[in-house]
């Protein structure tokens, strides 16, 4: 299939361009590098493009004749989206309503979107199932739940069929070494701690130690980027074979906390970096995990990452090789 993949130099979406290649589909990528790297993008072809500039997207609909379109392209940083609420809702919102006109204009009948648990708010329960109520504590929760309602609502009236995946707590990288998270300022806590244990950072600091956990740290279900890129392929797969619109959760159904992930951490890679214990971040739910049953059942997934060693080596490993590759550059002045 001819896929246009938008955010497809970003973190996931390289991943993801990187399957679809290797499952035989035709790619362009459209992103306009605001967070994403050009040298992310390993196969098919990159257009340089700004989402909201729907003449563009047009002429690129009318020229490519695509078969699906999967949609990364987002801002992605819940303090940032309280602070400056009408970012997230013109590029994540408004954005991906001039998406859904194009791909109606041009009949464009699959697409596979990116979602959030970020959806759900603070589960009353940490175990979160696709019908659970949908209560989004931030703006950049709710302006990809309010995507996610034009996608259903423009599936409802047309022939657009969607799977909208709700992903959890993505991390690690292409066990090649080839890509990971290049996300400058980066706030995840997998990547915050590699960065540590690189010495890219002094050191990290805990957010909360007084949660209604077993540590008192909050928990999260970890995805492997590779596993998560996988659905993607999947759920185009599904959609080809003629599969009606869906919404899944992505993650593995159980969870780490954050002392688990940073022991991790120390004991992959062998440095004991500093660690501070401070008072909570506002707006973290104390438990998150996914119930995972239906992208099994539905798309026949299942995890081949399932492993928290697994994620964070592949983490280390890519942070290694950001470091080498800035002490090379400042040596060599190039
Ligand atoms: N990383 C996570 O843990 C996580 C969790 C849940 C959901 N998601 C979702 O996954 C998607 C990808 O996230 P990511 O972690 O790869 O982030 P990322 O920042 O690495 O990737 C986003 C990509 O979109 C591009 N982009 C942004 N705005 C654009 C615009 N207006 N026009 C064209 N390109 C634009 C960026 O340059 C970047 O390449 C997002 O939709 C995000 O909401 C991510
Ligand atoms: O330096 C750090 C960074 C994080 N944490 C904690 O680690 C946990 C995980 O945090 P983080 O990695 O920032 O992820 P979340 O806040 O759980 O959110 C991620 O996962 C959501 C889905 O669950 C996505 O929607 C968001 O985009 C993505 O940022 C939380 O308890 C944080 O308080 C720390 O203690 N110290």
């Amino acid at each position: 299939m001819r896929v246009l993949v938008t955010g497809g130099a970003g973190y996931i979406g390289s991943h993801v361009v990187l399957q679809l290649d290797q499952a035989g589909h035709e790619v362009v990528v459209y992103d306009n590098l605001s967070t994403g790297n050009s040298d992310a993008v390993l196969a098919g072809t990159l257009v340089e493009g700004e989402l909201s500039d729907l003449g563009k997207l047009n002429a690129l609909f009318e020229a490519e004749s695509f078969d699906a379109v999967m949609h990364f392209a987002a801002n992605i940083v819940v303090p940032e989206s309280v602070a400056d609420p009408l970012k997230y809702y013109g590029n994540n919102t408004r954005n991906t309503l001039g998406l859904l006109e194009t791909c109606d204009a041009h009949a464009v009948d699959k697409i596979v979107f990116s979602s959030t648990a970020a959806v759900y708010g603070i589960p009353d329960q940490s175990m979160v199932g696709e019908t659970d109520p949908l209560l989004p504590i931030n703006p950049y929760g709710a302006s990809k739940l309010m995507s996610e309602r034009m996608i259903r609502d423009l599936a409802a009236a047309s022939a657009l069929r969607h799977v909208i995946l709700r992903y959890f707590n993505v991390a690690g990288a292409d066990p090649e070494g080839r890509i990971g998270q290049s996300t400058p300022d980066a706030t995840h806590l997998i990547k915050v701690a590699s960065e540590a244990a690189v010495g890219a950072r002094p050191g990290l600091t805990v957010f909360g130690t007084d949660y209604p956990t077993d540590d008192g740290t909050c928990v999260r279900d970890y995805i492997h980027v590779e596993d998560l890129a996988r659905a993607h392929v999947d759920a185009l797969a599904y959609l080809a074979a003629g599969g009606e619109s869906r919404i899944m959760n992505c993650g593995y159904g159980h969870g780490s906390s954050v002392l688990e992930v940073i022991d991790a951490v120390k004991r992959v890679s062998g440095v004991d970096f500093p660690v501070k214990l401070d008072g909570r971040r506002a707006g973290d739910p104390p438990s998150l995990t996914a119930e995972s049953g239906l992208i099994r059942k539905v798309l026949g997934w299942a995890p081949r990452h399932d492993d928290l060693d697994f994620i964070v080596r592949t983490a280390l490993e890519w942070e290694r090789k950001r470091q080498l590759l800035k002490h090379n550059s400042s040596k060599f002045g190039s």
